[in-house]
């Protein structure tokens, strides 16, 4: 379902909305397609609510509340001077401070860093944690510095993003990029600045300093949670199937971890120059040794692994696969993709990235009844587990492995109930696009209701 089949007075609601946002922000196509998403996706919503429309909720939750764009010089191995631009967008905090990670990759730029804070609101507000959404980053790529540069960049970085952060303010973690080593240099340079160990401002820290357990492997246990009620709901299991990951990042390496220790086989991984499959399930050992270890490619793991092989062309979905988890990054896998998981067979599609199927693809798995959850739902065990470590830090407590992730489980349980629930109640029963969005839609809109036109 969406707004174009709805009554012509919502059309005329949301079409001056989205022209709005298309004329202030040219040249962000990404973020165009997140405020699509969102505001096709809410009709029924609008329908019921005429007072978010007259409180004018909808042109302020597209506007973000405070966007930061800085020069960050710093010096590389050659004593040359480098200038990498930085970003923070404060999104919306109605729900609670800010809160989202951080991105370092040379395709980062502000319609990127906005996208990804847009789709953050509404899966904080999933978590049910009290946490409202930003997004950072830098067009600073890691791959291929030394770990000196990397650390004069991150110094410099927080040199100039300090001062709008803070445990009550907006509290960072990882994201593409930006893994233990950066957050450890973000955050030592920070406590150096304002000469205090404020654990609460960052998350994804290490468990040694105030980091929390199962941060790391959140975001990927918690998609393959997620998924697991999805297939539960319709009398599935994951035990027995095969999976489709792409990636091998840190949401790509804990989805495989969570897929095989659930009884799945997990026979691909990914990165930019290509994908592995091994039919016998990735030794994940391995994986990690050459990714998180040696920072290698994944040729390298097929070339060790006795019987996989690399694919240089092409595209991981064309592997024939029950489960599909996209987990590297936006826009990867598309129409023509999605067609042929569908031709293929494929049961279900989990977005452990965000984004990363477009607007046609998942019009595809809809029209095929496949089932499909969209990242701002699949993936918020990143975040919840975030906000896990917030509560730690403030209570100066620190929680069991097993205890966390319990707790992961139980969240991405409610985040998965609440959205299927979003979908019945609003006419679109099992759609999780319209059930994830309406849900968080309906939670921010009260709050900034609430609080008045500020
Ligand atoms: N780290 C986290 O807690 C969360 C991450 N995400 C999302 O998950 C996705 C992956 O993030 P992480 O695993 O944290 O990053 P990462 O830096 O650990 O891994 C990224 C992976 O994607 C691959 N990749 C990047 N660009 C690619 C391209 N153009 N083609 C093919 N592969 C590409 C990289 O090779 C790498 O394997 C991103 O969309 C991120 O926004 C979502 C929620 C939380
Ligand atoms: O853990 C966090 O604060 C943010 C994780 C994140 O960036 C995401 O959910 O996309």
């Amino acid at each position: 379902m969406s707004i174009t089949s709805s009554s012509p007075s919502l059309r005329r609601v949301v079409d001056p909305i989205l022209e709005t946002v298309a004329a202030r922000n040219p040249g962000e196509p990404e973020y165009m397609q997140a405020v699509h998403e969102v505001l096709e996706s809410i009709a029924p919503v609008l329908d019921e609510r005429p007072d978010y429309v007259e409180a004018g909720i909808l042109e302020r939750l597209v506007e973000p509340e405070r966007q930061v764009v800085f020069r960050v010089p710093w010096v590389d191995d050659d004593n040359r001077v480098q200038v990498s631009r930085g970003f923070r967008v404060q999104f919306n905090s109605a729900l609670g401070p800010y809160k989202g990670g951080l991105r370092f990759h040379s395709s980062v730029n502000l319609g990127i860093v906005k996208f990804l804070g847009f789709e953050q609101i509404f899966k904080n507000a999933l978590t049910a944690q009290g946490i409202g959404g930003a997004k950072g980053g830098s067009d600073f790529d890691p791959h291929g510095r030394s770990d000196g540069e990397v650390m004069r960049f991150c110094q410099s970085f927080m040199d100039e993003l300090y001062r709008h952060l803070g445990e009550h303010t907006d509290i960072p973690a990882g994201d593409i990029g930006v893994g233990a080593r950066e957050i450890g240099y973000l955050f030592g340079r920070y406590r150096k600045i304002m000469n205090r160990h404020e654990s609460g401002m960052f998350t994804g820290k290490g468990v040694a300093w105030g980091g929390a357990e199962v941060r790391t492997e959140a975001t990927g246990y918690g998609t393959v949670f997620f998924l697991e009620q999805m297939l539960e709901r319709s009398g599935r299991a994951i035990e027995g199937l095969n999976a489709v990951v792409s990636g091998s990042g840190n949401v790509a390496l804990y989805a495989i971890e969570k897929i095989q220790q659930l009884g799945g086989t997990a026979i691909t991984a990914s990165d930019s120059s290509g994908y592995v499959v091994d039919e016998k399930g990735i030794d994940l050992d391995l994986l990690k040794q050459v990714k998180e270890v040696e920072r290698l490619r994944v040729s390298d793991y097929a070339e060790r692994r006795p019987g996989a092989h690399f694919v240089r062309a092409g595209s991981v979905w064309d592997v024939p696969t029950d489960i599909a988890l996209p987990c590297a990054t936006q826009n990867e896998l598309d129409g023509a993709a999605a067609a042929t998981l569908v031709r293929q067979g494929v049961t279900a599609v989990a977005e452990g990235a965000n984004m990363p199927c477009t607007p046609e693809a998942i019009e595809a798995f809809r029209e095929s009844s496949v089932l499909f959850a969209p990242g701002k739902a699949a993936n918020a065990g990143g975040v919840a587990t975030s906000a896990l470590e917030m509560s730690q830090n403030a209570s100066r407590q620190r929680w069991s492995f097993a205890d966390s992730e319990d707790r992961l489980r139980a969240i991405m349980t409610s985040v998965h109930d609440m959205t299927y629930e979003s979908s019945e109640r609003h006419g679109a029963r099992g759609d999780y696009v319209i059930g994830a969005n309406t849900a968080s839609f309906v939670k921010v809109a009260d709050a900034m209701l609430a609080q008045g036109v500020i």
